[in-house]
């Protein structure tokens, strides 16, 4: 393998490597371009580590999924995982034990067997956000928020927050912002220098660290306070159902150790779960408001299942064209657009190119969802894509991809797509969406250094039916 050449990129500098080349915002439209000239396995480097990004259905199928036992790693982030102490959560675990058994807790709470009772969450929190919808449609990206929010919450913690400034809501909104400030990419220099972090508190310039550890404790004393919420009412009897209390009724032996694990995992429901699920019902707002025909469409479907009923979870696969438009809103404007990053275990080999021990590997899922040859007419909004296809080797479902890859691959998937789906066939039911226009410039565009989201827009959103 040592004989072999470094896979093709473009040049960079000495020392910097091609840092100054890479955008801090919607890196993957840049990788994108690359790629067409340097191909779907490209090498480049950020201050002498080697990075790899993928941006072909098959490299990223051959590396990431049939060699997942070692492409499953994460890299270390220097400032957000290691100053900040949030390498402990299962999204940034290194491929070990710990890791493996977060996975697990998490797949075991959103399995078959809970659906009935997290579906009752879900259909719940809808109606209520379509009654605050109906009272303040001007407001909907803050009753998105809130429906997120509440809903983790409760799932998580069996924490009921529906007063908009709850104290638990607003909490978990300073820790995830905390968060989105420690990863923003070619936001920490310590990132690219990673020796930095040596430097002492004290010393001038290294702000940064202090920066790390107020933000590290404020994000671990939230994680402490809502497990403590619910811990308290498993003890006082008086818990209903959720991640935690479950955990803690089923093993009232559980060692100090296993209760903090169950703590940090806890803490991924909020924590990954929630900003990736309030992008994608943004992206379905803007459609709708974009595509009135693919609107109509979609609330001829609806009415025609649930008539004068509210939409319920198990109305799904009785709604094979809602399915479709929640695909185009994964492909669309893919929420991690170049997932998250995995890192290579051992030194490999693919496609006569080198693979170096420890790289960093980004599959640009962007690149693959855009992809003509796939999709054809990737910038349209098309439902049908999936419904009228004749070839099979078109339009594979986006969610394969949209969801991440091999061992790392989303295990709060069922419940992001039941959310969609609950949200989005309330939605329709109760309002017609137009008009988007944008609050900034000429044009809504996305943005986002790791999750990408639609700048802010107003859109009119009136009831259907007279209130
Ligand atoms: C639309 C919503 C969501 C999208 C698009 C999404 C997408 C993703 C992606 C792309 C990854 C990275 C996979 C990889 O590294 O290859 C990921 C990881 C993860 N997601 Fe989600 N996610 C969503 C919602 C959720 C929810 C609701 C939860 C709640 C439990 C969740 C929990 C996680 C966790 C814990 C990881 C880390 C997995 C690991 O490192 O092994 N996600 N997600």
């Amino acid at each position: 393998a040592r004989q072999l050449p470094l896979p093709p990129g473009p040049r960079g500098l000495p020392l910097l490597g091609n840092a100054w080349q890479i955008p801090n915002e919607c890196s993957w439209l840049t990788f994108a371009r690359w790629a067409k000239t340097y191909g779907p396995v490209m090498y480049i480097s950020v201050v002498g580590s080697p990075i790899i990004v993928l941006s072909s259905r098959e490299a990223i199928t051959d590396l990431l999924e049939k060699k997942n036992l070692i492409y499953s790693d994460r890299p270390v982030i220097p400032m957000a995982g290691e100053l900040a102490g949030c390498k402990k959560y299962t999204a940034m675990l290194p491929y070990c034990p710990r890791h493996r058994e977060g996975r697990k807790m998490i797949l075991g709470a959103l399995s078959a067997r809970k659906a009935p009772e997290l579906h009752a969450i879900q259909e719940a929190k809808a109606v209520e956000f379509v009654s605050r919808l109906l009272r303040t449609p001007i407001e909907y990206r803050a009753h998105i928020r809130w429906l997120v929010a509440a809903s983790v919450l409760q799932i998580g913690y069996g924490i009921k927050a529906d007063a908009p400034d709850d104290p638990y809501l607003l909490a978990v909104a300073k820790s995830l912002k905390g968060f989105s400030e420690m990863v923003a990419p070619g936001v920490y220099l310590v990132d690219g220098f990673p020796s930095l972090k040596y430097i002492p508190e004290w010393f001038p310039g290294a702000h940064f660290k202090r920066r790390a550890r107020e933000v590290g404790e404020t994000i671990s004393e939230i994680e402490k306070s809502l497990y403590q919420v619910a811990q308290e009412a498993v003890e006082r009897g008086e818990a209903t159902p959720s991640f935690v209390a479950d955990f803690l009724t089923q093993h009232p032996g559980a060692t100090p150790e296993e209760r903090e694990l169950c703590r940090e995992v806890a803490a991924q429901f909020y924590g990954a779960g929630s900003d990736t699920t309030v992008s994608a019902l943004l992206s379905f707002f803007l459609i709708m408001a974009q595509c009135p025909h693919v609107q109509q469409k979609a609330q001829a479907e609806v009415d025609a299942v649930v008539g004068d009923r509210s939409p319920k979870c198990s109305d799904r696969d009785s709604m094979p064209y809602l399915e479709a438009v929640l695909k185009e809103v994964h492909r669309w404007n893919p929420v991690l657009p170049i997932a998250l990053p995995h890192q290579v275990r051992h030194e490999d080999t693919y496609a006569s190119y080198r693979i170096p021990t420890g790289s960093t590997v980004f599959a640009n899922t962007w690149a693959v969802l855009h992809d003509p040859t796939l999709y054809p007419d990737p910038e349209q909004v098309i439902p049908e894509r999936y419904i009228d296809g004749s070839d099979p080797s078109l339009n594979p479902d986006p969610r394969d991809f949209s969801f991440g890859y091999g061992r790392r691959v989303c295990p709060g998937r069922s419940l992001a797509e039941d959310t969609l789906f609950i949200v989005a066939a309330s939605v329709l039911a109760a309002f017609n969406l137009s008009s988007a226009v944008p609050l900034k410039g000429e044009k809504i565009k996305y943005h986002g250094g790791i999750i990408n989201h639609p700048d802010e827009f107003r859109c009119t959103i009136s009831p259907r039916r007279p209130t």
